[in-house]
């Protein structure tokens, strides 16, 4: 090692026989920008109330929204802080985040700028998306909803994009039945595209759409959920191809039943994870994630190994900087207390004793640090 690294400064020699170097992993599908949780509607699904049942009695995601839109930006940051944190110690170096808890300009904007200044302070890495169209507001009707999208908040999001106030990767809108139809979400996928963002929306969750079909059209480089995804659907993903981001937290607590996982991968779609971080799923952990995918959804350790780390990557477009350890990309990486990785998986629920470090871009990030946040 001295002879190899003779002519490197090395500030740090780390002593990692008997341990397992990993990628740092990556979650691609969060909404951790809200205020007010729901662990009130835990007990309502408990006893058989379901997503929608809760949203139309306007619990659910219009819960959140009062919330959010009552908190300031420096009370959303503190929250995203803490979550972001957790989310490292739990192994997660690259994460989307998605606004969608304001459904007007002013508190969409006030999202997506929380989500900027996490990414200017914190050592995460953090790709944004501007999700408008996440749910219906209560005084208006979809149409009306998609029109406020298209007219008023994608222009001013534009606008600060221009001006360099904010970086947003990417679109997104709920796709479902009840909530934004296929039109309505082809034409703000359509309108996010025209503006120069990636599409990465939610699609075929509750009940079968051709939502999917719908993304595929448009070149969508993410879709997720589908759950409910057709067999034409597949085909049409697996052509572009497209991401398919799946969400093992929700299907496991809504009990929907599992996306065709096996089918996806077999016919050449690249499946990736994400925690799908929200009030209705408060899962802060990758490795969990992993776990509920390989039991719940039949995937191998290999697959749910590359599904959190190189394919969620490259659901973000990040896949150049992020997702495997290759010279040119970021030092993001893990070192476990365990001599296989597996353990990362297969020890549910308790990924802070297994994961020894983590490295952000070839730094050590001190526990202290993120456990103090
Ligand atoms: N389905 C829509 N969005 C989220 C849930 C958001 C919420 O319930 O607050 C999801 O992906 O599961
Ligand atoms: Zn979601």
């Amino acid at each position: 090692m001295e002879l190899k690294y003779k002519d490197h400064i090395v500030e740090k020699i780390i002593d990692a026989s008997g341990r397992t170097v990993l990628p740092g992993l990556v979650d691609a599908h969060t909404h951790p920008v809200w205020a007010g949780d729901r662990v009130h509607e835990f007990s309502m699904k408990l006893a058989g109330a379901t997503y929608m049942d809760i949203y139309e009695a306007g619990g659910g995601i219009h819960f959140t929204v009062n919330h959010t839109r009552q908190a300031t930006e420096d009370e959303l940051y503190g929250l995203l802080k803490q979550r972001l944190m957790r989310m490292l110690a739990n192994g997660t170096v690259l994460v989307e985040g998605k606004s969608g808890y304001g459904l007007d300009t002013e508190n969409e904007i006030k999202m997506l700028r929380v989500l900027e200044r996490a990414k200017r302070e914190l050592p995460i890495d953090i790709s944004s998306t501007f999700c408008g169209a996440h749910a219906v507001p209560k005084n208006q009707t979809a149409e009306e909803a998609t029109e406020n999208v298209l007219t008023q908040q994608i222009p001013e999001v534009m606008r600060l994009q221009e001006m360099g106030e904010l970086h947003v990767d990417s679109i997104d809108v709920f796709c479902e039945k009840g909530v934004f139809n296929i039109d309505q979400s082809r034409k703000i996928l359509e309108a996010g595209r025209q503006a120069g963002l990636r599409l990465n929306f939610h699609a075929d969750e509750l009940t079968p759409t051709c939502g999917t079909e719908m993304g595929a059209s448009l070149g969508a480089e993410a879709m997720s959920h589908l759950e409910e995804i057709s067999q034409e659907g597949i085909a049409a993903m697996a052509l572009k191809p497209s991401v398919a981001v799946i969400l093992p937290t929700t299907a496991y607590l809504l009990r929907l039943k599992p996306p065709p996982v096996r089918q996806m991968i077999n016919q050449g779609v690249p499946v990736a994870l994400g925690s799908d971080f929200n009030p209705n799923a408060h899962c802060l952990s990758m490795p969990l994630v992993m776990n509920l995918a390989c039991v719940l959804f039949g995937m191998t350790l290999p697959e749910a190994l590359v599904a959190a780390t190189i394919n969620a990557a490259a659901a973000l477009g990040k896949q150049k900087t992020h997702g495997s350890l290759e010279v040119g990309k970021y030092g993001d990486l893990l070192i476990l207390n365990a001599p296989r990785w597996e353990h990362l998986v297969y020890q549910m629920g308790d990924n802070q004793q297994i994961i020894g470090k983590v490295i952000k871009r070839g730094c050590v990030v001190d526990r202290e640090v993120y456990w103090n946040y």
